[in-house]
């Protein structure tokens, strides 16, 4: 005890030290050189999880202790690096540099190597699958002479979506009939839906622009329309996306019994490998099937509708708040965001400034009753619609599901996986030609991606703009930091790599099939505990 009270104390001591003298670059060796002495052994979670804040900040790539509190403002990304300080960032680092980092740069900022985590890691990166598909995709991006994030495309696009929420709103308070105002609420929540799938969504992955600050105001939308940048980073940076339809089965139950009053469990009692989206949900909903069945789910394809549409309701009232005041959401450490007193600051100002032209304005205009029904109105349609494009990706029929106690690869519920069959079928066919094929381990972690997200209408130039690239999911997950407006560039690129390497890739041809296919996936899972359906689900090749 007092061993480690005075370690986190001379850590503490050097920082401020190191802070005071090395802002040149001849003091960053000094400094790195100086952490390296002092951090004797290996560094364990839970001491790299309280180096999280501005001006000492350290992250892990792939079992190296990276100090990159110097680095954090030159980063060519942005701020968004500022999401892994305090943890593993391995799958960060991965996905979101296309074209690679050099390892100068990591050897430049090391300062010690992680202990190793009590929980194994789900995922495999030695494939040439993941290598080969970011190699592609960069040099098809560059034949087209296009911007890897985004330019003028999702630029006017954002002035058209930000005109259309700002008038619909301006209308909804300034109509006198009451019938028009609802319908102007309506359009306002369908705009602000736009504004978090084509704006927002690119402006926190660091896609929206190549101007970190551009990124930083594109984002910023989202509280402009109510909700948080900062929670959606968490949930959806640090959680959905790298962990995707993944589940730590002991996890979830462990963080939903947990009395949220008492201290957060140490690094070394949670995994941070696991999906929220999908246990979230749960108990009102069964998404994945591990979840044990509850008898009301047996109706959720029925009442999905009717929650999907408080979801943003939920989010901005309950969620956002929870978060930043508690810094954790379930299992994942928010502090690299809420521990910052100035970003506490913006989220409650904007809470309040986008509650007054939301709410309190539509009741100055048309009285206390229904400004509150407008708003709510407005709340509903945004949520009705954002669920919808959102969960038609991830839990529909044919997509996998994962779960960390079982080592085989994401599969349906019944120990069949599609990319059992394909891999099995390009190896077969290799094996009479001279041209050998590698095997992809079930756990690779882009493979893992392409089998837990759908696309729908692929292809197409119209949806992938209206969905904000939610059409063409299986892109996004493996590229989150390339512009949406280049999704449907590198779509047949995607799943001809996919074909070649024996990777499920599957796509519904037009969004009335997917959500026709999401409900049925919902009763599925609703009235049967496991189905044999389930492992027999197609492979799309
Ligand atoms: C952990 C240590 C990290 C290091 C040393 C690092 C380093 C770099 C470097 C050298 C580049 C320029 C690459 C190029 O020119 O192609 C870059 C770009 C970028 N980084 Fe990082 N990065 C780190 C973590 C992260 C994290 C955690 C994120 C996201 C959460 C991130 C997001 C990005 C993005 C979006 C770009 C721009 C990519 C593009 O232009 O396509 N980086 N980073």
């Amino acid at each position: 005890m007092f061993c480690e009270v005075f370690s986190t104390l001379t850590l503490r001591c050097a920082n401020v030290w190191l802070q005071i003298h090395c802002f040149r670059e001849i003091s960053l060796l000094r400094r790195q050189i100086f952490l390296q002495f002092l951090i004797s052994g290996l560094t364990t979670l839970d001491e790299l999880a309280k180096h999280s804040l501005p001006g000492d900040m350290w992250t892990a790539v792939h079992g190296r202790v990276l100090d990159i509190s110097q680095f954090v403002d030159k980063h060519p990304g942005g701020q968004v690096i500022k999401l892994a300080a305090g943890r593993d960032a391995t799958v960060l680092f991965e996905t979101y540099h296309p074209n690679g980092v050099s390892m100068a740069v990591l050897d430049k900022y090391e300062i010690g190597k992680l202990e190793k985590s009590p929980f194994a890691p789900y995922y495999s990166w030695d494939s040439p699958f993941y290598t080969t598909l970011k190699k592609r995709v960069v040099e098809v991006l560059k034949q087209k002479n296009l911007t890897r994030r985004g330019s003028a495309e999702i630029q006017v696009k954002a002035v058209i979506i930000l005109t259309g929420f700002w008038t619909s709103l301006a209308a909804m308070c300034l109509v006198s009939n009451l019938t028009y105002a609802y319908m102007w609420a309506i359009a306002m929540g369908f705009w602000a839906a736009f504004v978090g799938t084509c704006i927002q969504h690119d402006g926190n992955h660091g896609a929206f622009s190549g101007s970190s600050r551009l990124n930083t105001v594109a984002g910023w939308t989202l509280d402009m329309i109510g909700a948080s940048a900062f929670t959606w980073e968490v949930q959806h940076m640090l959680g959905h996306h790298p962990y995707t339809n993944l589940l730590d089965d002991d996890g979830w139950k462990k963080e939903d019994a947990r009395d949220k009053s008492t201290p957060a469990p140490k690094t070394t009692e949670v995994d941070q490998e696991s999906d929220p989206d999908v246990f979230s949900s749960y108990p009102f909903m069964r998404m994945h099937p591990s979840h044990p069945r509850v008898w009301y789910h047996k109706f959720q394809h029925l009442y999905a509708p009717i929650l999907f549409m408080l979801m943003t309701m939920t989010k901005v009232f309950h969620q956002d708040w929870e978060l930043a005041i508690g810094k954790r959401l379930y299992h994942i450490d928010a502090t690299c965001r809420y521990g910052d007193f100035k970003n506490v600051a913006r989220f409650a100002m904007m809470k309040l400034l986008s509650l007054g032209y939301m709410a309190a304005a539509p009741c100055l205009a048309h009285g206390i009753g229904h400004g509150l029904g407008l708003f709510v109105i407005g709340h509903m349609a945004c949520g009705e619609l954002l669920a919808l494009m959102f969960i038609v990706n991830h839990v529909i029929e044919g997509v996998a599901y994962a779960r960390k106690s079982d080592p085989a690869g994401p599969r349906t519920d019944s120990y069949v996986t599609p990319m059992v069959e394909l891999q099995n079928a390009v190896l077969e066919a290799a094996a009479t030609t001279d041209e050998p094929v590698a095997k992809i381990p079930l756990n690779d972690w882009a493979a893992v991606q392409c089998q837990t997200s759908v696309n729908w209408a692929p292809g197409s130039w119209f949806w992938n703009h209206f969905s904000g690239g939610l059409s063409h999911q299986i892109e996004h997950h493996l590229f989150p930091s390339i512009c949406h407006t280049n999704y449907f560039h590198i779509q047949s690129t995607v799943e001809r790599t996919c074909k070649e390497f024996g990777v499920p890739y599957q796509s519904e041809p037009s969004l009335p099939t997917a959500l026709g296919k999401m409900f049925k996936h919902l009763y599925m899972l609703g009235n049967h505990d496991s189905h044999p359906s389930w492992a027999t689900s197609p492979s799309k090749h």
